[in-house]
């Protein structure tokens, strides 16, 4: 499958982060199997650690909304470099789309696609 719309809309995503802090924006959008998209983007706090990351952003708007059943996600970031989701993030990937695609893209129009099992392997379960 083609992602670049899945990357575009990340990248739209992308210029709405609230980033006082690091001024690092990321973007998301994490396509249903139904073909649903929802986007996502970093939302940063005077804490830190209440920080949220733009893939969970997206994650939990589309959950938040009824849906489950996920395809794929695309992430950007301002760096315009291929941007691995954080530990938190993966873990999140891994329990709400075990199966899905995950679709890093750079500024060049190239991306690079992993299965969350490549991202975290041997993951904390209940
Ligand atoms: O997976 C990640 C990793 C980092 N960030 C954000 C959090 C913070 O606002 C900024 C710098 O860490 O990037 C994300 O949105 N996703
Ligand atoms: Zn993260």
């Amino acid at each position: 499958m083609n992602y670049s719309e899945l990357v575009n809309e990340a990248m739209k995503a992308k210029e709405m982060a609230y980033v006082p802090y690091s001024k690092f924006k990321v973007g998301a959008a994490v396509i249903t199997k139904g073909g649903k998209i929802y986007t996502g983007c970093n939302i940063e706090n005077a804490s830190f650690g209440a920080t949220n990351c733009a893939e969970r952003t997206a994650l939990f708007k589309a959950v938040s909304e009824g849906d489950r059943e996920f395809e794929a996600i695309a992430v950007v970031s301002s760096s315009g470099d291929f941007t691995p989701p954080c530990g938190i993030c993966r873990q999140v990937l891994a329990e709400l789309m075990p199966e899905g695609k995950i679709i890093l893209a750079n500024n060049n129009g190239e991306t690079r696609e992993y299965m969350v099992e490549d991202l975290l392997p041997v993951r904390f379960e209940l």
